[in-house]
């Protein structure tokens, strides 16, 4: 492995150092650095250096859907967009429900070699939300499982929850909800409820189908003494009840997505399935709502819901598209120039909520560290003054449902380094 110098980065955007890693890990940090022979050397005169992201929500389709994405293209697409660590959801086909299944996404990832992917293991079997899949045996295994999730539907029978949050306590694991409880919208839902959906002519999903599940989930979290995690939280009324849980001490933590911070339910009034997601984009109240949140600490990270979906999947009239949308390559510029441009965040705080807090939660060690001798050098280097339009066709991703298409957007990802290693920069895209 060679030895890598970065030079003049600006540390969580401060002062400006150089970085010498050897092996893997940062060796030193200081000034006129001088680098080994055979060293690599990285000039980061103007950028950041940030801890490189972890992403809690990432759908990779591999295995069953690798038209739409595999775990290598996943991989590029996301060591493009600055991360180190992507959690893979578990709504494969077949379901990441078993130890192996589980195994052989890690084998897959490591193949792959652009960021660590770590499987997230299906709450119950094939994902029918009746019996618990093999929990323990995922967590034993070589993938050691921490988070489970059956995203895409919500885990709604409370005796299958509470019992699935009495399991994974056990062994320090997580239950990540897909709240949206599917009995207070027809089959059909497909976009917020509300005054616009009624105008459209769309059937909707309510905000309470949200927050009633949050609420249930955070006293079944108290009840069990065990963990849940709020998956791309979306409405006022959710974040007010995550708010409540935790000033009640509920070990309960949140993500938003990137869309959830920029995008609202506006866009749908071309009904251009691209704009269809789940949970469904909402009116600017809610938008400001979670931005709120992500400040103060009531959501804890943003996790993209990258959702690669092929294009006969998608191009349909809107209420028969697939829900979805791709995120991985473009968090950083969003949450830069919504949060950090905005002056809500600073790009410390930006690093927290895209990397410390998300490796916290998911249980990964060797990500979200503090820049400091003896970490592995997991990083990324970014350009907060680089203005881009995104381009859906230069995507490394297999899928082209991307909303972000022709938006201007100020910061960009230029170096992801992993272990060390560059594996992504942003001359290769230019
Ligand atoms: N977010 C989505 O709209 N779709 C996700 C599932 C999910 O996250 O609920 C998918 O797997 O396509
Ligand atoms: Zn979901
Ligand atoms: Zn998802």
């Amino acid at each position: 492995m060679s030895d890598l110098l970065i030079t003049g980065a600006r540390l969580l955007g401060g002062e400006a150092k150089d970085v010498l890693v050897v092996e893997g890990n940062i060796a030193e940090i200081g000034t006129g650095l001088d680098a080994p022979d055979g060293a690599e050397r990285v000039n980061a005169d103007g950028l950041a250096l940030l801890p490189g992201f972890v992403d809690l929500h990432t759908h990779l389709r591999e295995p069953g859907r690798e038209d739409a994405e595999t775990i290598a293209t996943g991989s590029a697409a996301a060591s493009a967009g600055g991360f180190t660590a992507v959690l893979a959801m578990a709504n494969t086909n077949p379901v990441t429900d078993t130890a192996e299944a589980a195994e052989r996404i890690l084998d897959l990832g490591r193949e792959a070699g652009l960021v660590d992917v770590q499987p997230i293991g299906a709450v119950t079997k094939g994902l029918a939300g009746e019996e618990l899949a093999e929990l323990a045996l995922m967590r034993r295994s070589r993938a050691q499982v921490r988070v489970f999730s059956d995203d895409g539907r919500c885990v709604h029978d409370a005796r299958v929850m509470r019992r699935a949050l009495e399991y994974v306590r056990a062994f320090g694991g997580v239950v990540s909800q897909h709240s949206q409880d599917p009995s207070l919208a027809g089959s059909s839902a497909c976009c917020h409820e509300g005054e616009l959906s009624g105008r459209l002519g769309l059937p909707g999903w309510p905000a309470v189908a949200e927050s009633s599940i949050i609420a249930r989930d955070a006293q079944l979290a108290q009840h069990t003494g065990s963990r849940v995690h709020v998956a791309h939280v979306s409405t006022a009324e959710g974040v007010e009840v995550i708010r409540w849980a935790k000033a009640r001490g509920i070990d309960l933590t949140a993500e938003v997505t990137p869309h959830h911070l920029l995008l609202t339910q506006d866009l749908l009034s071309g009904y251009d399935p691209t704009f269809k997601v789940n949970p469904p984009l909402r009116p600017i109240e809610d938008v400001e709502a979670v931005r709120a949140a992500l400040v103060d600490g009531t959501i804890d990270a943003v996790a993209t819901d990258h959702a690669p979906h092929a294009r006969h999947d998608k191009e349909h009239a809107f209420v028969d598209a697939a829900f979805g949308m791709l995120g991985l390559e473009t968090a950083f510029a969003v949450v830069h120039d919504t949060m950090v441009r905005s002056g809500a965040l600073d790009l410390a705080a930006l690093a927290d909520r895209m990397s410390v807090a998300p490796a916290r939660i998911a249980g990964l060690a060797d990500h979200g560290r503090s820049l400091e001798v003896g970490a592995p050098a997991n990083l990324v280097l970014v350009d907060t003054e680089a203005t881009q339009t995104v381009d859906a066709a230069a995507s490394r991703s297999l899928s082209r449902n991307n909303p972000w298409h022709g938006m201007t957007l100020t910061g960009a990802v230029h170096t992801t380094i992993l272990r060390g290693r560059v594996t992504a920069t942003l001359q290769e895209s230019a």
